[in-house]
């Protein structure tokens, strides 16, 4: 049996184990069946925490397909509220190694628990990697283009925000089919290692609206670090200031945009703590 505590962040949840007190094999695999709606607990995600030489903690993050991905701007949030509630850290503000570099986290708690949390994700990346993004055409950056999909056309920007995103601007999200759209640019042959897609409606100078199709999940009611991307593209673009509230299907969070990086802060809900038991191999 194994103890799992399950978070989430604005409606991405989330499975965490504790890396550090038992050692967990096969990852990819034990992410699929814990995170299945039916067959396991479910969930967008699965952490573990695990012992780091450069930061407090380390957060391994797996899609509920398996996937490995370099970031999670909820899940570091909800991670961040299980070390701080579990006392595997003593302070309110820690170190977090990512394999998208080391994220600094601040808590704010009310009875010596976790309730909100605001990190700095550092900077994001507008150059394209080429095993990132295959492009037929020479350009450093893909800000504010026309990219055509069954014969839809999208303003659409892509960056790195933790991971890979892209960001498509639409007057109006209730009009847009996010589950077509979305798996149609995740699983496009521009995207080898595939891409998260946030569709964005901006609502004023400093509101806007985003849907997320999650690379390895789909469909989730928010996505953090695709929130951050959002925020970054509608200011970049002069829609928008530097600090906008982000709404998601999920709740509220909020962008700021500052000298030392993208600050992110929103919320982390413990939903429940449980005994996984694993399937039978025969079964899913
Ligand atoms: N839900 C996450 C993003 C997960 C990114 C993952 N889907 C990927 O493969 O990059 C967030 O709140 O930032």
């Amino acid at each position: 049996m194994l103890y799992f505590e399950k978070y989430h962040g604005t409606g991405n949840d989330f499975i965490i184990f504790n890396g550090i007190e038992n050692k967990y094999n096969n990852k990819m695999e034990l992410a699929q069946k814990v995170c299945h709606r039916n067959f396991g607990i479910g969930a967008d995600g699965m952490m573990i925490v695990e012992k780091s030489e450069v930061a407090h903690v380390k957060m391994d993050f797996y899609n509920s397909d398996g996937s490995l991905a370099p970031m999670c701007g909820n899940g570091i949030r909800c991670f961040a509220k299980y070390v701080f509630d579990n006392k595997i850290v003593d302070s309110t503000d820690f170190k977090v190694e990512t394999l998208a570099g080391i994220m600094k986290v601040k808590l704010t708690h009310l009875e010596n628990k976790a309730n909100s949390v605001s990190i700095n994700m550092g900077k994001p990346y507008f150059n394209l990697e080429p095993q990132d993004v295959i492009l037929d055409v020479d350009i450093k950056e893909y800000i504010n283009q026309i990219f055509t999909v069954e014969n839809q056309n999208f303003n659409m920007s892509i960056l790195t925000m933790g991971t890979l995103h892209a960001v498509i601007i639409v007057e109006n999200l209730e009009q847009i089919d996010i589950g077509h759209y979305g798996k149609l640019i995740e699983t496009h042959s521009m995207f080898p290692k595939r891409i998260n897609v946030n569709f964005t409606e901006i609502l004023d100078k400093e509101n806007i609206k985003v849907k997320t199709y999650e690379r390895g999940v789909g469909k989730t009611l928010s996505c953090g670090t695709g929130s951050a991307a959002a925020a970054i593209i509608t200011s970049l673009l002069g829609h928008t200031t530097r600090n906008v509230n982000v709404q998601v299907p999920g709740g509220t969070l909020t962008i700021e945009q500052k000298q030392k990086g993208i600050y992110m802060t929103g919320p982390a809900q413990l939903i429940c703590r449980g005994e996984y038991n694993h399937p039978h191999p025969n079964q899913l």
